[in-house]
C-alpha cells in the first residue's frame, strides 16, 4: 500500500468524478477512455492522487445503488492502477471501497467519515489503507436543520474526534487516518470561512488534515458580481488555489482539487519561499 500519509506534505489530490452529476464536471468523464486519460493527465501535472468518485455527493443528488457505483468506478481505477496512478476511491460505502481496493485504489475517501456505512471501518482495517475520514452531517437537502452549530470549528473538531475514535476501536491504525472538515457539507459559507480561517484547531486533533474547496459554491458566492450572481463553477479556480494555498501554510496535509497544474504551481512557489506558515 503506498504510505500516502506519511508522504511529505503537501499531497494533491485530483478530482475525477465519473458521474453525470456532479456539481462541477458531471459528464464530461463518463466515459472510462476519457476519464483514464484525464486521471493520467492528473497525475501528469503532478497529482500525488487521484480521487476517482462514482456518486456525487452533491447535497441532494440523486443517490446510484451500488452495482451502478461498483460499474462507473472500477474499470477507471483498474487501468488508472494499471499505469502506475495513485487512486483514492471516493465512496461512502464498503461494497464500493472493497471493490476499489481489489482494483488497484490506494486511499479510502470517505466523506461520511465511516457514518454511511458501518463496515466501512472493517474494509478499511483488513485493507490496512489510508482512510480520510471527512465531517458530514448525513445525505440531505436539509442544509440549514444541518448546518446549526454553536461554535462551527469547535463541533466539527469534536465530530470528527468522534469518527476518529470509532475507527481506532474497529482497529484502523492511528497513522492511517486524514480528517477532513467537509467544506459545503452542512456548512454554510460562513461556516466555510470560519473552518479555513481556524485548520489549526482541527490539526491540534493530531491527525494529517485534507482540505477541499475547489470550485465549491461559497467561492460562488465571493466572487459575486454587482448584480449578486455567483461566480460560475468555471470561474472559481484562482479563488480555489489562493485558499488551497492558505491552507497549506496552514498546515494542511493535502488539497483535493480540479485544477491541479495550478495548484502544483501555486505550492512550488510556496515551497520556494521556504514553506512560510501562517500564524495559528
Ligand atoms: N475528502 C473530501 N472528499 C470530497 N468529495 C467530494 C466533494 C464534493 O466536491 P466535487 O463534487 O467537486 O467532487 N468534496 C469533498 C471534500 O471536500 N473532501
Amino acid at each position: 500500500m503506498t504510505d500516502l500519509v506519511r508522504a511529505p506534505a503537501p499531497v494533491v489530490m485530483g478530482v475525477l468524478n465519473v458521474t453525470p452529476d456532479s456539481f462541477s464536471d458531471g459528464g464530461r468523464y463518463a466515459d472510462v477512455g476519457a476519464a483514464v486519460a484525464h486521471g493520467v493527465r492528473l497525475r501528469d501535472e503532478g497529482a500525488g492522487l487521484v480521487d476517482v468518485g462514482g456518486e456525487s455527493t452533491r447535497p441532494g443528488a440523486e443517490r446510484v445503488d451500488p452495482e451502478t457505483e461498483v460499474a462507473r468506478v472500477v474499470p477507471v481505477i483498474r487501468e488508472l492502477a494499471g499505469a502506475g496512478v495513485p487512486v483514492s476511491i471516493d465512496t461512502t460505502r464498503a461494497r464500493v471501497a472493497a471493490a476499489a481496493l481489489a482494483a488497484g485504489a490506494v486511499v479510502v475517501n470517505d466523506v461520511s467519515g465511516g457514518l454511511a456505512d458501518p463496515d466501512m471501518a472493517r474494509v478499511v482495517a483488513d485493507a490496512g489503507c489510508p482512510w480520510v475520514l471527512m465531517h458530514w452531517r448525513g445525505h440531505s437537502r436539509r442544509m440549514t436543520e444541518l448546518a446549526a452549530y454553536d461554535d462551527v470549528v469547535a463541533d466539527v473538531r469534536a465530530e470528527l474526534g468522534q469518527r476518529v475514535e470509532a475507527a481506532l476501536a474497529a482497529g484502523v491504525a492511528a497513522d492511517r487516518i486524514v480528517i477532513d472538515p467537509g467544506l459545503g457539507f452542512a456548512k454554510t459559507a460562513a461556516h466555510n470561512w470560519q473552518l479555513s480561517a481556524r485548520l489549526p484547531e482541527l490539526l491540534e486533533l493530531g491527525y494529517p488534515l485534507l482540505f477541499g474547496a475547489s470550485r465549491k459554491s461559497y467561492l460562488g458566492l465571493l466572487l459575486a458580481g454587482p448584480d449578486g450572481v455567483p461566480r460560475p463553477t468555471g470561474g472559481r479556480g484562482s479563488a480555489t488555489v489562493a485558499t488551497s494555498l492558505l491552507a497549506v501554510a496552514a498546515g494542511a496535509w493535502g488539497v483535493r482539487v480540479h485544477d491541479v497544474r495550478a495548484t502544483v504551481d501555486a505550492l512550488a512557489v510556496w515551497q520556494a519561499t521556504g514553506r512560510p506558515r501562517l500564524a495559528p
